[in-house]
């Protein structure tokens, strides 16, 4: 079931393509490496303090072409991918373990949303993946209402074959002005199981702070019925190689707007980051972070601190070229 309603979802991407736009002839800079707070390990940099906005010198992720997806590598092309915890939610403020619990953001976490689309509007976007939660999905959408390209974030509804058919757009120049949303339960929050709805202060007085420490932030212990970190990655990563991956190998650009723990399972994933560093690894809410996909690598930019920050269009020409490109169709 989920198999197939992933496979509607990627050939509705498909009929959605829209810019074609590629990435060439980067010029590599290597910036220095900035020190997060709470982690001391080189390959989590930029992401503790994911406020951060410069590059990392971090080994890329050597990825196979799409064996599965039969979709041509783009052997010339580049693609952004963009990473977003969702913004401060009622439960984050409430300091609750929330989970698979659905909760929607505060004013502030609407803010952080509309902060970070700040941040990347000048950065290609073809394809919007959230989770199922209204958070991710509040943040992909009031990120993207601040993109300077105007395109309209549309949800895609393949749950039946009478959504699909009843969500049809019939202008093909209407969908040239969109940009497909994709919600994936693959991609929601850690389910926290018996925490979900303690408040984390109380749970960690009555079970020690060492205890709830490890139901948090370790990779392979899971809190009281919930999901482990390694169990939330099992559907998370596994979803974001098949779903994700061929769409920045075809030269797709993509915005993943998510959660805490599925997030760190994905940047585990892709930094190839050991279950010791994973554990030092903190996501703040409403930070996006960016990476350039190219020729089956991934290369960590950091997170662009404003939408003209220079280091992170220094890095393509391709990037800045789109910059300029915008700069034009808005004067
Ligand atoms: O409560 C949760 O669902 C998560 C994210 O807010 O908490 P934690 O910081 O423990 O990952």
């Amino acid at each position: 079931m989920a198999a197939s309603t992933s496979q509607h979802a990627l050939s509705s991407i498909k009929f959605w393509s829209t810019s074609n736009f590629s990435l060439e002839k980067p010029t590599c800079h290597v910036h220095s490496v900035s020190v997060g707070r709470r982690c001391p390990s080189a390959r989590s940099l930029g992401l503790v303090c994911a406020s951060n906005s410069q590059s990392s010198v971090v080994e890329p992720v050597q990825l196979p072409g799409s064996p599965k997806s039969g979709i041509t590598p783009k052997k010339s092309s580049e693609s952004a991918l963009i990473l977003i915890r969702h913004g401060e939610s009622l439960w984050n403020e409430k300091n609750l373990f929330t989970g698979c619990v659905d909760v929607p953001l505060t004013p502030k976490g609407v803010e952080e949303a509309i902060e970070a689309g700040k941040r990347i509007c000048n950065i290609p976007v073809d394809v919007i993946y959230t989770s199922s939660l209204i958070r991710a999905q509040m943040t992909a959408m009031l990120a993207m209402m601040q993109h300077r390209r105007k395109k309209v974030p549309i949800i895609v509804h393949n749950e039946s074959e009478q959504a699909h058919k009843w969500s049809q757009i019939y202008s093909e120049e209407t969908k040239k002005q969109s940009i497909p949303v994709i919600t994936a339960w693959q991609l929601n929050e850690r389910m926290y199981g018996e925490l979900q709805g303690l408040n984390k202060q109380e749970t960690a007085d009555r079970f020690g702070k060492e205890q709830v420490h490890e139901w948090r932030r370790s990779y392979d212990i899971p809190p009281p019925n919930g999901e482990s970190l390694e169990m939330c990655a099992e559907r998370a990563v596994a979803y974001f190689k098949d779903q994700i991956i061929p769409q920045l190998v075809a030269g797709k650009h993509v915005m993943i707007a998510a959660h805490g723990n599925s997030l760190r399972s994905i940047i585990m994933h892709l930094d190839k980051l050991t279950s010791q560093e994973v554990i030092s690894l903190e996501l703040s809410t409403g930070i996006p972070m960016l990476y350039i996909f190219k020729e089956g690598k991934f290369i960590r930019r950091g997170s662009p601190a404003g939408p003209s920050e220079a280091g992170v269009y220094a890095y393509t020409k391709n990037l800045a070229q789109y910059r300029q490109k915008l700069d034009g169709m808005i004067q």
